[in-house]
């Protein structure tokens, strides 16, 4: 007997392990791993992943899987051993890795149906009405739970959770002719004289013959109703055939074909280990560190044809954001249809038919944010990740893997470099070159020896004591100006993070906060109301402030809705984009608004870290930071780290091209060791600086983290099991490693929920894991019971 292990589809610590199932026999052929069956569990029958195969067992009643839920496994053998090595690293379910590496149309979703499994009987009959099964709302409806209640219990009928398929394939019906010339010709004679419109369609094929032709296409042409064509169908005349097709979101566009470009000396020197590494069918870990502008993607795209020349494949992450329809075009205009393209704004339909085509192996490249690096090719030739240092690459819910991880493992299975790509990468990364464990490559310069633009910073506490109370400093004011008199173009960047429009009381200094959340709530123009960002509570404006009934109560802070309209007031004649969450959650909107900037409809386009990346457009000769320091005083130890990578990507928006470029920077923190350096575009003083910093404070890259967050709604419980996990943690690792807490969390309350958190700093701590994960099989099984949530983040990005 043939018995299958499996992972069931319930995330918890009881049931995160493999169960063993028999195969009956008549599915023998069909079951493998990879392939997901329903698989009865205690009462329910419910869906289960395959993850190997073998042949005994001591397990006494096994039971059988019920039934297949594929033909072919939707996880091969990398991926599923993939998906363990994630759910070890990450201390999250397997069940949760594995369904992280599918698409979204594919993760289960179920239709609960009863159906019946005993004899013919009467009342049966009479309760599935002589079907098979019902739906469970139908059961309800007609009030017959009590009654399949007994029969479940009489073993007449079971609980069936189906997965329901949200996105279907979309079929579309094409015809062959399947008749001689001759037949043809005897239909037309035997036609009675009132069947007009077939006669018409006969006549049509004899004089346009076609090999197959797509139905609706066809009637059009012969101007027939598609009836017709289904009549001939039933005749014989054509034979039919239901093709999938896929919704393709770039259809309509048109890709200017591309050729490699001749390399630089720089390029040459760079991309050289590179095709060292795909020749030799090596893996290797490369840091590519090049200035914006320096010509990276180039890089990356004569890399993937010299991968593809070799019969294999290619990965490319693009942080989300930096996925615009310019980076598509790039890839597509190099291979035209070998491109699949994955990330979030497509629908879901859209994104399961991408993965498809990478599965039926009909594109070899796949451009896409974080979690296309679980693309299921089988021959991997690299896998590349652009801005390397984009705290998106972490996913932030279990499982909490980071994408650069998983990169570099698959590299390691299939024998291929990983390309890390970063005009700022990041500290760890760096670190990791410095130490030779990724091979540093960089390209020092501009392309063409182009300059960076210079950068000039304004001291905006200087310019409130000139009397300037504007958002605008003198210097950007007139440059702005200037840019527009000369029809060129202007980007103005506003920080989002850390810096919300929130309600004070000039009085009293009330701020209004979230009555669930501990936050400031944000102000909203549009809708005129106050909006949690935490959990989406919103109330009215108040009139006069709650605390001291003053009504000096005004918005502060700086959204973009007011720097547009300040512009409509000191600008009229400027014609402005904004590009920011409010503007671009219609679908395609991104696209849009880029398309009408590049083609010169605007001269200003202003936006928040959306426009940071990317942008590689010829006529922007200015950017203007209108507050670089919003992100320095956030309580996190990365805040110097973020601003100097934000700030060195937005000034490399300006003087791509012909056209030299100038940079703005209003601050009221100008001293700052990472807006100064980010002025001086210095990466690697910035580097030495940042590292000591790192040092003293016991920080990443010289420690590995892990954050250990508990919530509850009551404040002394949620304190109180941090105690003891901290108790539990602290005997467990050596005297090497910090612990940190416990502690309220930087926001210490989200949605009525309570949060405490400790930090552990560490090197090498071989009890740690296992530790830790005794705490999730504890609290996570007492949790439901008690309300507590336990999550362990390792190498946490977001410290709040
Ligand atoms: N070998 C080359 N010869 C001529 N032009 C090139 C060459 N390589 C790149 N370019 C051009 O130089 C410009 C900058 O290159 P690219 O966008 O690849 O840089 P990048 O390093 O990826 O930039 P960023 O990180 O700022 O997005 C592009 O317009 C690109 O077409
Ligand atoms: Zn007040
Ligand atoms: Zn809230």
């Amino acid at each position: 007997m043939t018995i299958a292990q499996v992972i069931v589809d319930v995330p918890s610590a009881g049931t995160d392990k493999v169960f063993d199932y028999a195969i009956p026999d008549k599915w023998a052929n069909i079951i493998r791993p990879g392939l997901r069956v329903a698989v009865p569990f205690g009462p329910r029958a419910i869906q289960g992943f395959v993850v190997g195969l073998k042949s005994r067992t001591d397990i006494k009643n096994l039971k059988s899987i019920r039934r297949p839920l594929d033909l072919t496994p939707v996880l091969n053998e990398e991926l599923l051993q993939l998906g363990q090595w994630i759910a070890e690293e990450t201390l999250s379910y397997k069940i949760s890795a594995f369904h992280a590496m599918l698409p979204a149309a594919m993760k289960a979703k179920y239709d609960k149906i009863i159906r019946r499994t005993g004899e013919a009987q009467l009342l049966l009959d009479e309760l599935f009405e002589g079907k098979q099964e019902i739906t469970w709302k139908e059961a309800e409806k007609r009030n017959l739970l009590p009654a399949l209640h007994k029969e479940i219990e009489n073993g007449n009928a079971e609980v069936i959770y189906r997965v329901k398929n949200r996105a279907r394939k979309k079929l579309i019906r094409t015809v062959q002719v399947n008749a001689e010339q001759e037949k043809l010709e005897d239909l037309l004679e035997t036609l009675p004289s009132h069947a007009v419109n077939q006669k018409r369609l006969v006549q049509y094929i004899m004089q346009h013959p076609f090999e197959t032709m797509d139905a609706s296409q066809l009637a059009k042409s012969a101007s027939v109703p598609q009836e017709t064509i289904k009549a001939l169908i039933k005749k014989g005349i054509f034979k039919e055939h239901m093709l999938e097709t896929y919704r393709d979101p770039y259809e309509h566009r048109s890709f200017e074909r591309t050729a490699p470009l001749p390399l630089t000396a720089d390029q040459q020197t760079a991309i050289e280990p590179i095709m060292q590494s795909i020749s030799h069918h090596r893996h290797e870990t490369f840091l590519l560190h090049g200035v914006t502008g320096s010509g990276k993607t180039e890089i990356y795209l004569q890399a993937i044809q010299e991968v593809l020349k070799k019969g294999r494949e290619a990965v490319v992450l693009v942080p989300e954001i930096a996925l615009t329809p310019q980076m598509v075009e790039r890839f597509k205009g190099r291979f035209g249809s070998d491109v699949a393209v994955l990330h979030s704004r497509l629908s879901i339909g859209e994104q399961y038919d991408e993965w498809r085509k990478i599965q039926r192996k009909e594109v070899k490249v796949v451009v896409g944010a974080r979690s296309a690096v679980f693309a299921p090719f089988e021959n991997l030739g690299i896998i590349i990740i652009d801005e390397e240092h984009e705290t998106s690459y972490k996913q932030e819910e279990a499982p909490r893997y980071h994408a650069r991880n998983v990169a570099i493992k698959r590299g390691e299975y299939h024998h291929c470099p990983v390309i890390l790509g970063s005009a700022t990468p990041s500290l760890e990364s760096f670190a990791r070159a410095q130490k030779s464990v990724y091979h540093l490559l960089s390209l020092p310069k501009r392309m063409n020896n182009r300059g960076l633009p210079s950068v000039s910073i304004i001291d905006m506490r200087e310019e409130m004591r000139n009397g300037n109370r504007s958002m605008f400093s003198i210097e950007l004011f007139e440059k702005m100006k200037d840019r527009i008199e000369k029809g060129e173009q202007a980007v103005l960047f506003l920080n989002r993070r850390g810096h919300s429009t929130f309600i004070m009381c000039r009085d009293c200094g009330y701020v209004m906060q979230c009555p669930h959340c501990d936050i400031s709530m944000t102000y909203h123009r549009s809708s005129n109301e106050m909006k949690c960002h935490y959990c989406g509570f919103q109330s009215g404006v108040p009139a006069v402030c709650p605390e001291c009934d003053s009504s000096h109560i005004r918005y502060f802070g700086m959204g973009t809705q007011k720097v547009e309209e300040e512009l409509a007031k000191l600008l009229p004649e400027a014609r402005v984009i904004r590009m920011d969450v409010d503007t671009t959650t219609r679908k395609g909107s991104h696209e849009r608004l880029l398309d009408q900037f590049q083609s010169g409809k605007a001269d200003i386009l202003l936006g928040t870290q959306m426009i940071a990346k990317g942008l590689d457009f010829p006529n922007i000769t200015l950017v203007g930071v209108l507050s670089a320091d919003t992100m320095l005083h956030l309580p996190d130890f990365r805040a110097a780290e973020k601003t100097f990578q934000l700030l060195t990507q937005v000034s490399g928006r300006a003087g791509r091209h012909e056209l030299s470029g100038e940079v703005v920077v209003q601050t009221y923190t100008p001293g700052h060791y990472s807006i100064q350096l980010a002025a001086a575009q210095d990466y690697g003083r910035f580097y030495v600086q940042e590292m000591s910093m790192r040092k003293v404070g016991s920080y990443p890259p010289f420690y590995y983290l892990a954050l250990i967050t508990v919530t509850h709604e009551d404040l002394m419980k949620a304190v109180s099991v941090t105690e003891k996990i901290s108790a539990f943690l602290q005997s467990n690792i050596s005297d090497q490693a910090i612990l940190l807490g416990p502690v309220a969390s930087s926001i210490p309350k989200i949605n009525d929920r309570y949060r405490y958190q400790c930090l552990i700093k560490y090197k090498r701590e071989p009890n740690l894991f296992p530790a830790l994960r005794k705490v999730l099989e504890h609290y996570n099984t007492q949790s439901s019971r008690e309300g507590f949530s336990v999550t362990i983040d390792i190498e946490p990005n977001n410290m709040m």
